[in-house]
């Protein structure tokens, strides 16, 4: 496991050329303390240093590799896909057919955009809603996080939360005065909102995985369906993280409620950068080329990213077993660091759903931004640094989400929890 980690001096060597030596906030360990290990290689459940060290990945590329690293089915359709050509910027009958498997999963989804990312995913979702509905004013809630697009960046969970801005500089005031904030699982703050503006979008993560993991409430969520339904105000479930993670489709077969539009990234990529929104006939046909509403992209559709996509896709739905497979080994683990933290007098509570994990070192179980915000951010840090020193990679914050891959087996599982045990004391 961890040998030691040699000083390369590659940290400091990266941030000489790239803002904060990384190219996205939270990689930069700044809320945990210490040098994020530059990763060299993926092999199922584990990830190599450059130094040699390996560690169990419990971040999985922040949620994509549900079959690990180096799949390789996944890694297969990529070489294909490959030697084919990199990218045309013309369709590709790839598209055609993941398109296909993803839409016949959801009844209420008729129509389906790929973009690169899962900001593009929910910026353009935005749009497109207030095209549909002529309404600019949005609702989204505290903690969520849907990337980093202007309206969306207000009061946002994940690396904003991390860093204490979740509100951002250089967002103009009149960009975000349309973003009207409510409190997750809390419908009166969403009553409110709707009397106070001319809302025409609802978007929420109804599997909140950047806050650490908050799952909407039932009651709550089919609430905001019939809000939306009386304001004619479009909802958009953000399933960037949750969607084929939380299960095969997501908080649709939790929940049962129908979104208008749904966004998706991660897994539906296979590790490439995908995004997606997909949504009822008549509301995706204002979208250009059918509609007025304007949304492109170079890269959009790439036949690479499909293929690993495609493949995963197909994996998942011939295998729909796993997810209570990897959920079982989610409540191991979290089982196992429930009752070592009692025995040790540690404030300890979680969540699981599917293969999604989120802890929180809080007397209660959070429901929102505001009772996350109570949880030990400073022991949450001293847990990671001792469990990375013991080769166990945990998220580099307290607001995010774990997830576990198949390749992940009981003695991983058992191995964690023993190394916890083991280190208890040091948090
Ligand atoms: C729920 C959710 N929406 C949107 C995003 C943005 O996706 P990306 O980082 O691919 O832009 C993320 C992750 O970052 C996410 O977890
Ligand atoms: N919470 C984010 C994605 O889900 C973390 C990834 C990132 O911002 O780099």
């Amino acid at each position: 496991m961890y040998q030691k980690r040699v000083k390369m001096g590659i940290f400091n060597e990266a941030q000489k050329y790239i803002v904060g030596g990384v190219n996205s906030p939270v990689r930069a360990f700044k809320s945990v303390g210490g040098e994020p290990p530059f990763i060299e290689k993926g092999e199922g459940a584990y990830i190599f240093d450059i130094e040699g060290n390996k560690y169990l990945d419990y971040i999985q590329s922040w949620g994509p590799l549900i079959f690990g690293h180096c799949d390789k089915d996944t890694q297969n359709a990529i070489i294909e896909a490959v030697k084919k050509g990199v990218s045309f910027g013309a369709p590709t009958k790839v598209e055609v057919e993941l398109a296909k498997e993803v839409l016949e999963l959801f009844p209420h989804l008729n129509l389906i955009r790929f973009v690169n990312s899962g900001t593009e995913a929910t910026m353009s979702a935005i749009r497109l809603a207030r095209g549909y509905t002529g309404k600019d004013d949005i609702i989204k809630f505290e903690g969520c996080y849907h990337g980093h697009s202007d309206s969306l960046l207000v009061s946002a969970g994940s690396g904003a939360a991390t860093f204490g801005v979740p509100s951002s500089p250089g967002v103009p005031a009149d960009f975000t005065k349309h973003t009207l904030l409510a409190k997750y699982n809390d419908i009166e703050s969403v009553k409110k909102c709707f009397e106070s503006g001319d809302v025409g979008c609802v978007i929420i993560e109804p599997i909140a995985g950047n806050m650490s993991l908050v799952p909407g409430e039932k009651e709550f969520l089919g609430e905001l369906r019939e809000i939306c339904n009386h304001y004619g105000a479009v909802l958009i479930f953000d399933e960037v993280m949750s969607g084929f993670r939380a299960s095969l489709r997501g908080s649709f077969d939790i929940y049962g409620i129908k979104a208008d539009i749904v966004t998706f990234g991660k897994v539906i990529g296979g590790g490439m950068p995908v995004g997606a929104f997909a949504g009822k006939k008549e509301i995706m046909e204002k979208l250009s080329p059918v509609g007025p509403v304007y949304q492109a992209g170079t890269l959009s559709g790439n036949p690479v990213a499909m293929s690993a996509g495609l493949t995963v896709i197909k994996k998942l739905k011939e295998n729909p077993e796993i997810y209570k497979e990897l959920e079982d080994k989610a409540k191991k683990l979290m089982e196992g660091f429930s009752e070592t933290s009692k025995e040790n007098n540690i404030d300890f509570n979680y969540n699981v759903i599917g293969s999604m994990f989120g802890f929180f070192f809080n007397k209660k179980l959070p429901k929102n931004f505001d009772e996350v915000n109570e949880s030990d951010t400073k022991r949450y840090a001293k847990f990671h640094n001792n469990m990375l020193k013991s080769g166990f990679y945990f998220a580099p914050s307290a607001y995010e989400t774990g997830f576990i891959c198949t390749p992940m087996n009981e003695k991983d599982i058992e191995n964690t929890i023993t190394t916890y045990s083991k280190i208890v004391k040091e948090i």
